[in-house]
């Protein structure tokens, strides 16, 4: 039997709750294969409101560029969809290849976009901190969002003018007003999973709201992504492209969809 030391040697001393590990069994991301997805009649609508005041700044973390939002009240949060509670908006990043061949973290019926948006949001109304929030099973949402090379993206392309000043890692700028709403697409269909984060800690802490619908970005707007580095100024540079992690096995896991 499991005696009451073994079992807390499972709890992570610094947070007393259990500790999921990589290697684990809901690990992202994934290949979403259209034709087993399963409708879902119950899941509600996603509703978000974001207020782009919120915005703080972008810095190069040296894994992609993130915006950061001030998450210390409610003011932009998305609830529905299949959260149980409202969440708060903490900051949102891309992923993107070398080439427009790649690039994605998700698939779609093994097709690969040029690049990936996620939307990154924490269970505010359960947990105390976003620290907290990413070692819980239901502590993050995040919404994911397939860039398709065709137009050029206006709202993108605010983003993309500052990127220049956070080429090296550890650069920040300040950003101070933007609504991360304009980067989504206007259908409202999406599937969803239970997966984690695709960096470390890999933590399998997020529900995964994936949009259907790509947004349309232009080819300046992705090589825009392609000159930030990987490397702080003054290293040998190292052009920040395939910051993918590979495809992850689906295991015993549905995903579902809120769209026949
Ligand atoms: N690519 S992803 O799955 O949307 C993703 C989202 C958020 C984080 C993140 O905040 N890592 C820092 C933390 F939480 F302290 F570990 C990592 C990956
Ligand atoms: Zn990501």
């Amino acid at each position: 039997a499991c005696s009451r030391k073994n079992r807390n040697a499972a709890l992570h001393p610094l947070w007393q709750s259990p500790l999921t590990i990589p290697g684990g069994t809901r690990q992202s991301p994934i290949n979403i294969q259209w034709r087993d997805s399963v409708y879902d009649p119950f899941l509600k609508p996603l509703k978000i409101s974001y207020d782009p005041t919120t915005c703080l700044h972008i810095w190069n973390n040296g894994y992609s560029f993130l915006v950061e939002f001030d998450d210390s009240t409610d003011r932009s949060i998305i609830v529905g969809g299949p959260l149980e509670n409202q969440y708060r908006l903490k900051q949102f990043h891309f992923h993107w290849g070398a080439i427009n061949d790649w690039g994605s973290e998700h698939t779609v019926d093994s097709k690969f976009y040029p690049a990936e948006l996620h939307l990154v949001h924490w269970n505010a109304v359960e947990y105390p901190t976003f620290e907290e929030a990413v070692m819980e099973g239901n502590g993050l949402a995040v919404i994911g969002v397939f860039l398709k090379l065709g137009a050029r993206h206006e709202g993108l392309q605010t983003l993309v003018d500052a990127l220049p000043a956070v080429k090296h890692k550890d650069t920040v700028i300040e950003f101070d007003v933007f609504d991360p709403s304009c980067l989504l697409p206007s259908c409202p269909d999406y599937w969803t999973y239970a997966g984690s984060l695709t960096t470390p800690p890999l933590t399998e802490s997020v529900t995964w709201i994936i949009k259907k619908k790509p947004i349309e970005v232009d080819e300046d707007q992705l090589e825009a992504f392609r000159m930030l580095l990987f490397t702080s100024d003054g290293e040998e540079e190292k052009r920040m492209v395939d910051n993918f992690r590979p495809l992850q096995p689906l295991m015993d896991r549905t995903v579902r969809s809120s769209f026949q």
